[in-house]
């Protein structure tokens, strides 16, 4: 059984005067699932972000957390999220414990339930040990974890992180890296990067976005599927129509030069086909290989791809 819808958005659209930030996204996000927000810088994250937290009206498009309408039941639908946005609102001249004691008042949580709130935030976010230290003394990667923290002290079923590791060292990198993915298994969780690796780490299913709009989502694994391709060179002119007919090709494109590279399909390898093909066409098949291209190519192509489209 297909598990629960968390977010349900549509047709999301903001405008900042003339400029279009994010354009009919359509975004769902079920329990369970770590789902990664990825596009170059100027993309429309934050925006998208600051949207499905209920911190930016959208121009257009409609939200619904757990079901409930963000526009008309606001204060219900937000109960529901915790969020870190990308400049984490974290009070250097507090301590921790005071910090989050702080949060947990605006999140609402009675006060019988603050201490638990607060230990339970602090051990799953490696923060139990520093709880009486200044926020302004700690280290990039633990002020980033007390903003993680603070999204997750009243226990909202979806997260949502915006660029959690930006201007972090590699080693806190791998550190919050290993915290998003352990908190994703009690919470759904979204989290935004401009890296293609970090996505990679810790998520599912990826949403490519670019100047606004959705160039690609999947899950990390069908992308990986793409990666695989295969490069063929005929001595003729071969047709489109039927290269792209042959078994095992899921898509195919010239790249000049009479060079084309085909997409496989996950079932069967079409690099015998290709040949037989090219015996019977008469096409004079010089060069077949199959190339791995990364993810980073791909993801690049993508998002460039997108660019050229706009322009
Ligand atoms: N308040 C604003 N006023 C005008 N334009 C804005 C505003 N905020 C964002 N934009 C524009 O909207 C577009 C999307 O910005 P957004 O911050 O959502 O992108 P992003 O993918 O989060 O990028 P980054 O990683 O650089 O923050 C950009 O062209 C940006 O310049």
């Amino acid at each position: 059984m297909a598990s629960e819808v968390l977010i349900q958005a549509r047709g999301l659209t903001r405008r900042y005067g003339p400029t279009v930030a994010v354009e009919n996204l359509d975004l769902t996000l079920r329990q369970g699932e770590i789902l990664g927000l990825l596009g170059p810088n100027g993309a429309g994250k934050s925006t998208t972000m600051k949207m499905l937290t209920g911190n930016l009206a959208p121009s257009g498009g409609e939200i619904e957390i757990k079901g409930i309408s963000l526009r008309e039941n606001p204060k219900a639908a937000k109960r529901h999220l915790g969020y870190l946005p990308e400049q984490p609102p974290v009070y250097p001249e507090l301590t921790v414990d005071e910090y989050l004691r702080f949060c947990a008042g605006l999140h609402g949580l009675p006060a019988g339930e603050i201490g638990a709130a607060l230990d339970s935030a602090k051990r799953d976010c490696g923060l139990t040990e520093v709880g009486g230290r200044l926020i302004g003394n700690l280290s990039k990667g633990y002020q980033q974890r007390v903003g993680i923290a603070q999204a997750i002290l009243h226990r909202p079923p979806v997260v949502i992180l915006d660029e959690p590791t930006v201007g972090l060292d590699p080693i806190q990198i791998r550190e919050i890296r290993t915290l998003i993915a352990e908190l994703g298994k009690t919470y759904s969780v979204i989290v935004s990067s401009h890296i293609l690796p970090e996505i990679q780490a810790v998520c599912g299913r990826v949403m490519i976005i670019a100047r606004g709009r959705v160039v690609y989502h999947e899950n990390l694994s069908a992308l990986q599927d793409q990666a695989a391709q295969i490069i063929a060179e005929f001595r003729r002119t071969p047709d489109i129509a039927e290269l792209g007919a042959v078994l095992g090709v899921a898509a195919v494109e010239g790249m000049g030069e009479n060079r084309y590279r085909f997409t496989p399909t996950t079932e069967v390898d079409p690099r015998e086909s290709i040949v037989e093909a090219s015996v019977r066409n008469g096409w004079g098949l010089i060069e077949l290989h199959a190339q791995n291209r990364s993810l980073e190519e791909i993801f690049v192509e993508l998002t460039s791809a997108d660019l050229r489209s706009a322009a």
